[in-house]
């Protein structure tokens, strides 16, 4: 039996969400707001990150990492792009080391 992995189980009921009542959901509410606000949420969510890293706060960390991600899910959808899209670039990625590539780049 196949399953499907839980990022891309919330991939679709962000895509199903975003057409729903803002009065009934969050997804529709950010959509009806736009892309901007949208990308404004995922830096605020970035930033939440970043500080429970920094205070070494697992608990807190994982939390803001689930807002991060989930809020990176609807930006996504938003701008037409799917967890699919990113996984094929990660695959481009694999196998070349970041300092040979950032190495690549400088003249
Ligand atoms: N995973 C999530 C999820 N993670 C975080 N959030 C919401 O994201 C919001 C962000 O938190 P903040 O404290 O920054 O929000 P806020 O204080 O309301 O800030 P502002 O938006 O007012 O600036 C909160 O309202 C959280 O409830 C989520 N809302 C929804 N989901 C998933 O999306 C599904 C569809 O949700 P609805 O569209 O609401 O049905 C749900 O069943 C969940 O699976």
């Amino acid at each position: 039996m196949s399953q499907t992995d839980p990022l891309s189980a919330l991939e679709s009921v962000i895509r199903e969400r975003m057409q729903a009542d803002p009065d009934s959901s969050y997804v529709a509410r950010l959509h009806a707001k736009g892309r901007a606000k949208i990308a404004q949420k995922v830096g605020e969510e970035a930033v939440e990150t970043v500080i429970a890293a920094m205070a070494g706060n697992a608990e807190e960390l994982t939390s803001e990492a689930a807002d991060l991600l989930f809020h990176l899910l609807v930006l996504l959808a938003e701008s037409g792009l799917s967890l699919d899209d990113v996984r094929g670039e990660l695959a481009r990625r694999e196998g070349v080391s970041g300092l040979e590539e950032k190495a690549s780049r400088q003249g």
